[in-house]
């Protein structure tokens, strides 16, 4: 049996906004940091260590993973960045105040795009500044990788190759695995886990800066997950 320790990036200061982030790369708030460290401390109480983490290229991500593994004494151990694992691109919405887009749009057409895995946000356009084409980090991806707006499943199928290189090879080495990543990187790495329908997936949530662990058989199907609180 091996174990998975998912972790959503503590609050961020657009969390705490309310606006929608997706790729923009904004900081963790004061109590967003205070939550990666006590995220830290739960997981040295419990006995966890790791051998590796892996987290986005955007900073939430990144500072969440290195206070947790500070508050463990794990700052050593090799952290692997990749635009994989970032948060799902939110095209034209990124930016504005979610209360105020249901204001504009309806309660019922804001929860689709943010928790329907079929639904696109409406697309930027390149030449918008927040088009990743602009932004050096994002240099090396082709035409076709760079998002204009991402559904869930899309972002599930540029997270599947991270996955199966990377965090399920390291696990298959017999190495202790953290991910540090997003709200919606995440939960479609859970769909995927888990095989939940897209009705299932709807209802998933997953809280800011609490482990989730997650037992797997040799053939990584899941044993049994929960949040250590
Ligand atoms: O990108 C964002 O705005 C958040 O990280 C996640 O947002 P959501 O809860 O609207 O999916």
């Amino acid at each position: 049996m091996e174990k998975l320790v998912l972790l959503r990036h503590g609050q961020s200061v657009w969390n705490l906004e309310n606006r929608f982030t997706g790729w923009t790369d904004v900081d963790l708030s004061a109590e967003g940091i205070q939550q990666a460290a006590h995220a830290g401390e739960l997981l040295k109480k419990n006995g966890y260590t790791f051998d590796i983490g892996f987290t986005s290229v955007l900073k939430r991500a990144i500072k969440t993973m290195h206070t947790t593994l500070e508050a463990m004494d794990l700052l050593w151990i090799p952290v692997q960045k990749s635009w994989r694992l970032n948060e799902r691109f939110y095209g034209a919405l990124q930016g504005l105040n979610k209360e105020e887009v249901a204001a504009q749009y309806g309660e019922e057409q804001v929860l689709k795009w943010r928790r329907s895995p079929q639904e696109h946000p409406p697309a930027i356009d390149p030449n918008d500044s927040r088009f990743p084409g602009h932004d050096i980090r994002y240099q090396h991806l082709t035409h076709r990788e760079l998002p204009l707006t991402e559904n869930l499943s899309e972002t599930l199928t540029r997270v599947m190759p991270f996955w199966t290189e990377h965090i399920m090879a390291s696990i298959r080495k017999q190495q202790k695995v953290i991910v540090c990543a997003h709200g919606n990187s995440l939960r479609s790495l859970v769909q995927y886990i888990d095989h939940l329908s897209d009705e299932e997936v709807t209802q998933l949530d997953i809280p800011t800066g609490v482990p989730l662990v997650y037992e797997l058989d040799d053939n990584f199907n899941r044993i049994r997950h929960y949040y250590l609180e």
